[in-house]
């Protein structure tokens, strides 16, 4: 590793966890038969950490941001956000929890067809009981100034994703979790999007995990990590060509 990487890893390490796995199992069992995904996985992100997680296809990348999102919960070990133990809560404080401190980049848009691009990146400050301010400032920030008044029908994808990465962060989370979130987009757009993304999450203070098989769209965060069936672990890349130059 870089020196300069060095420091700034050190300095992250001195930063609270916003998020801790620790010890997840997670099996699907289907017809009876079980099948182990996730396997005694910890892992630590700390606040202000941008971080790219890649793996084969079907090694549990979805599963894991499902598990962190709380669409599902692991058989085995805990994850505490923000020092909260998750399984502690009961179902409505473990959602008003999620609620407050995520933003959610999929790449579904699940942009709500009749609602305006104004109500729709208002939705979360409604979900929360804050007052709806900021729409502007967010349609400023992802290029879309004076559009509030549109419906999604009238926007092409990347445009859509764009509203999804201002609803994301409009109440300010702590940690915006990102599926594929260009999956669907050609290559500038998705590149354009990516570091849209970037800003944004590090312009709020935000920290951020985007699952992804784009090595482009992962060298946009600070560390990538690949997921095995013994883990998470560091990126190493075999050849100088493996990653784009990360952006620091
Ligand atoms: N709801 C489910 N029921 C049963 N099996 C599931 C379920 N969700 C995922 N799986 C299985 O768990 C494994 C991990 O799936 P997951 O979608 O997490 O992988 P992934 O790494 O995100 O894959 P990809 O890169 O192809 O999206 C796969 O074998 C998948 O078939």
């Amino acid at each position: 590793m870089e020196k300069s990487s060095t420091r700034r890893q050190d300095a992250l390490d001195l930063k609270p966890a916003i998020l801790e796995l620790r010890h997840i199992g997670k099996a699907y069992s289907s017809a009876g038969d079980g099948r182990q995904v996730l396997t005694d996985l910890s892992y630590t992100l700390r606040a202000g950490e941008y971080v790219a997680i890649m793996g084969e296809s079907g090694v549990g990348k979805s599963t894991l941001l499902n598990l962190i999102a709380g669409l599902d919960v692991p058989d085995t070990g805990e994850i505490l956000i923000d020092g909260i133990t998750l399984s502690s809560l009961d179902d409505d404080a473990a959602t008003r929890l999620r609620r407050r401190e995520f933003g959610f980049i999929f790449q579904a848009f699940h942009i709500l067809p009749h609602l305006t691009l104004s109500q729709n990146i208002a939705l979360p400050l409604l979900l929360n009981g804050i007052p709806a301010a900021g729409t502007e400032h967010m349609l400023d920030a992802v290029g879309l100034t004076g559009r509030g008044h549109h419906f999604p029908r009238h926007l092409s994808g990347g445009e859509l994703q764009r509203v999804a990465i201002a609803r994301a962060l409009i109440h300010r989370p702590k940690l915006i979790l990102a599926d594929e979130p260009t999956g669907n987009l050609d290559p500038d757009t998705a590149h354009d999007i990516l570091m849209l993304m970037r800003r944004e999450i590090k312009a709020n203070g935000a920290s951020g995990i985007i699952v992804t098989h784009s090595h482009a769209a992962a060298a946009t965060a600070d560390r990538v990590l690949v997921l095995t069936k013994d883990g998470l672990h560091p990126f190493v890349a075999e050849k100088a060509t493996d990653l784009p130059k990360q952006i620091k």
